[in-house]
């Protein structure tokens, strides 16, 4: 195969076939396109002994809005780079790839599919023990050992040069900062909640914190970074943690992906009204929950100092304090994220399941209403966390 062509399952055998080396000779392969993210094409293709890849296919487009809105394909690259990157210095919670093929978008995968989405797994009210301290040290290690505390000044500005992610960055840079906030033809969210948009619009406090927090993620190249680090971007199970997805990579400000992993985690907190009848099983679930969040923020923090502390070579870390002040800096820009992360996927173009399936119409509302004014909170009082539990502590008092 030489030009770029978007796979059938037919063809995606067909060019499993042409590599070799994926599966033995004899193999009978079959294979089903089952992608129900919002950009790719993905298959799942196995042998007659259950052996499976998974194999990602980028079209020229963006799946969930069709060919009116063209993307590049080069986004297969970055993904499959920053996975390759971030597998390297955190194999236990990155998705293995096991091929990838530039001109045809495809890469292939590790197939996951024995653990299950985490949003899925929350919606259902499931828990898992390790999941806070796992993600903090995801994030924690590959956004260390992609920072100028870790790279030389050359190669680093080499890495930003090859991850430039200009329209992948472009669709966070208006729905997170813009549309939620300016109004926008791709914004949805019921009639009920206009009074709610309209008064965000009109705050001036919130609108200047928003800006920040753009400014922030267009010309901070802080370290190399997930870039879409929600819930349905992590496979689980009671052992295993395990990111997948990272097209929207790019050089940006640490604390984005700590944000937005934190965003999904309470926008699940607000779901959980309408979706635990029980009170004592609400409570256990939000009780997980800030455990969680308040296990990440701890263990991102230590872990990041530690790494400062045992691999960091340039010499601001000479600086007493320096190091503190940096991670206090991260922390505060992931609760701002966070807050931003929750106000777009409550009425911005791509929503969360974990609010949009809550049968009950009034609370569903009432879960949504919750999330604007969390996010809300959260990014109007960021900046004034002068510590890791000053951030937590916000979070709490916000959700009471
Ligand atoms: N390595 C994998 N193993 C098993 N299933 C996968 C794997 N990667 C993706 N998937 C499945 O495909 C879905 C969409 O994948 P994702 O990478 O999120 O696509 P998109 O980039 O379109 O959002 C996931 O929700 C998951 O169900
Ligand atoms: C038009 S892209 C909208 C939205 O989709 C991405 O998520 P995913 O690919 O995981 O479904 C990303 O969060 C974008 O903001």
């Amino acid at each position: 195969m030489s030009a770029y062509q978007a796979f059938d399952n037919e063809k995606a055998i067909e060019y499993i076939n042409t590599l070799g080396g994926m599966f033995p000779p004899d193999a009978k392969l079959s294979c089903y396109e089952f992608g129900d993210g919002n950009l790719n094409l993905v298959f799942r293709i196995t042998d007659q002994h259950q052996r499976s890849v998974i194999l990602k296919q980028a079209l020229p487009y963006a799946r969930c809005v069709g060919e009116s809105w063209p993307l590049t394909l080069d986004r297969a690259r970055i993904e499959a780079s920053a996975l390759r990157r971030h597998g390297e210095v955190c194999p236990d919670h990155t998705v293995q790839v096991l091929h990838h093929d530039s001109e045809q978008a495809v890469t292939i995968l590790e197939d996951l599919g024995h653990l299950s989405i985490l949003r899925t797994e929350l919606n259902a009210g499931r828990t898992f023990t390790n999941l806070g301290r796992d993600v903090a040290r995801y994030l924690a290690t590959t956004s260390f050992y992609h920072s100028d505390f870790y790279l030389t000044p050359g190669d680093k500005k080499a890495l930003v040069q090859s991850f430039t992610n200009p329209q992948l960055c472009a669709i966070t840079e208006e729905l997170f900062f813009d549309d939620p906030y300016l109004g926008s033809e791709r914004n949805h969210y019921p009639e009920e909640l206009h009074g709610e948009v309209d008064k965000l619009r009109q705050n001036a406090a919130l609108k200047l914190a928003i800006a920040r927090l753009k400014q922030g993620f267009l010309s901070s190249p802080q370290a190399l970074l997930h870039g879409d680090a929600h819930s349905g971007s992590l496979f689980v199970d009671d052992t295993t943690t395990k990111f997948i997805d990272p097209e929207f990579a790019f050089f940006g400000p640490i604390g984005f992906d700590l944000g937005s992993f934190i965003g999904n985690l309470l926008l699940n907190f607000c779901a959980q009204h309408g979706r635990i009848s029980e009170a004592s099983k609400r409570r256990d679930m939000h009780t997980y929950l800030l455990r969680t969040i308040d296990i990440c923020l701890s263990e991102f923090e230590r872990q990041w100092l530690d790494l400062c502390a045992q691999h960091g070579s340039d010499g601001t870390l000479q600086v007493a304090g320096y190091a503190e002040h940096f991670v206090r800096g991260i922390l505060q820009d992931a609760i701002g994220y966070c807050g931003s992360e929750m106000i777009r996927r409550t009425i911005g173009l791509a929503h969360v399941s974990d609010l949009d399936e809550i049968e009950d119409t009034e609370a569903r509302l009432r879960a949504q209403r919750l999330a604007l004014e969390v996010g809300q909170q959260l990014i109007l009082h960021a900046r004034s966390c002068q510590s890791k539990n000053a951030c937590y502590q916000l979070i709490i008092s916000v959700l009471q």
